[in-house]
């Protein structure tokens, strides 16, 4: 694994959210995409080589729903960025970590995606993403 490609924070209100990481990084979010697939609205904030990833959901059966009405907005996973998603996908099988999905699907900002039981990495959601 490179680096740490960002960390998705779980918010309510994506535009107040916003302008709280905007007072807080000293600096615009450079892009917001909706991911329906995922029921997620995005907000990216760059952060040297790394990014803030804002999430508000825009369903309620929506992982970002389901996690704020358990648990409230805060920190929701952390995404680390590898060349080969596939190779990772096994490799982390075979160390015996259970994928969400074993098959790399669409994420936001031009990547594909691949997400770890939380259970399995001490309370943290891990996601793989790789440029699409
Ligand atoms: C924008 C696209 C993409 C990108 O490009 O960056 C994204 O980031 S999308 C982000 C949103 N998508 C996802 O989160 C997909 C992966 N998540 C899931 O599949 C599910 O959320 C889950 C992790 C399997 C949990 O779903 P489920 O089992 O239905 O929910 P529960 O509420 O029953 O949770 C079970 C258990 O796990 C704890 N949990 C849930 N979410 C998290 C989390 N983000 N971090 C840590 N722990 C989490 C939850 O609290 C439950 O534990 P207990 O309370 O101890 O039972
Ligand atoms: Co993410």
């Amino acid at each position: 694994m490179r680096r740490i490609e960002h960390i998705g924070i779980a918010v309510k209100d994506l535009e107040a959210a916003n302008k709280t990481y905007k007072a807080v990084l000293g600096a615009e979010h450079y892009k917001t995409e909706t991911v329906e697939s995922e029921g997620v609205s995005t907000s990216f904030f760059k952060i040297g080589e790394s990014k803030i990833e804002l999430l508000a959901a825009t369903r309620a059966d929506s992982p970002v729903a389901k996690f704020i009405e358990k648990r409230g907005e805060g920190i929701h996973h952390m995404a680390f960025y590898v060349d080969d998603i596939k190779a990772e996908i096994e490799r982390l099988k075979g160390e015996g970590f259970r994928l969400l999905n074993e098959q790399p699907k669409p994420g936001a900002d031009n990547k594909i995606v691949a997400f770890m039981h939380p259970k399995d990495a001490n309370g943290v959601l891990v996601e793989l993403c790789q440029e699409k």
